[in-house]
């Protein structure tokens, strides 16, 4: 497969690094990867503990990597599912244009508006100190929001069908991000987030 036609598209923002390749796929091959990615994954509804009470989390999710990238949640080791193909696809076109290697990712699928993520860094220390993550989007096009730590500085980055954003330098550590609920979208949304997980003794 060729590399992206387009970008990447520098986001200028004080203390984050972010490149984004708007058509890192074309129309046809983000449908049918969002085809293939919504009915091969292991989707699953996790909980969180809100207040002493079991919720569940907005959106579904599912963890897949190398054997060796645990990663501690909530006092919980969590295995990765083992790669699928076309995950593993998807990671190389990642890695090819964000120059580094992934171990996992993370995916998550929003089924429509309702769906959502608060607010956060992705800063645990399993992802080392300047982590470079790889976000892929298929679906439809929602608003990623970043919030300066600091300063408070907000913007909203719409991410679309096909498209890679990618994070590195300080955009963890200065920045949180999260993606707000919404009346207008009906349609689901597949995101992966490629990481490379450190083992943490
Ligand atoms: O869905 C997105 O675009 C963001 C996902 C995210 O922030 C995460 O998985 O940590
Ligand atoms: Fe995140």
């Amino acid at each position: 497969m060729q590399a992206s036609l387009f970008g990447p598209e520098p986001v200028e923002l004080p203390d984050a690094t972010l490149d984004y390749f708007p058509e890192a796929y074309d129309r046809a091959q983000a449908d049918e990867l969002l085809a293939q990615l919504m009915t091969q994954l292991h989707w699953r509804q996790d909980r969180i503990c809100l207040y002493g009470k079991k919720v569940n989390i907005p959106r579904l999710q599912a963890w897949y990597g190398d054997s060796s990238a645990n990663y501690r949640y909530s006092g919980l080791t969590m295995q990765p599912r083992p790669w699928l193909p076309v995950l593993e696809a998807i990671k190389l076109r990642c890695e090819r244009l964000a120059d580094c290697r992934f171990n996992s990712v993370l995916a998550n699928l929003y089924r429509d508006g309702n769906d959502a993520m608060g607010w956060h860094s992705d800063d645990e220390p399993e992802l080392g100190s300047r982590p470079v993550i790889a976000s892929v989007s298929f679906g439809a096009e929602r608003g990623f929001d970043l919030r300066h730590k600091k300063t408070g500085q907000k913007v909203r980055l719409p991410l679309a069908h096909g498209s890679v954003l990618i994070m590195r330098g300080d955009t963890q550590k200065c920045w949180q991000h999260g993606m707000a609920r919404t009346k207008k979208i009906t349609s689901p949304r597949v995101n992966l987030t490629f990481r490379w997980i450190h083992s943490v003794e």
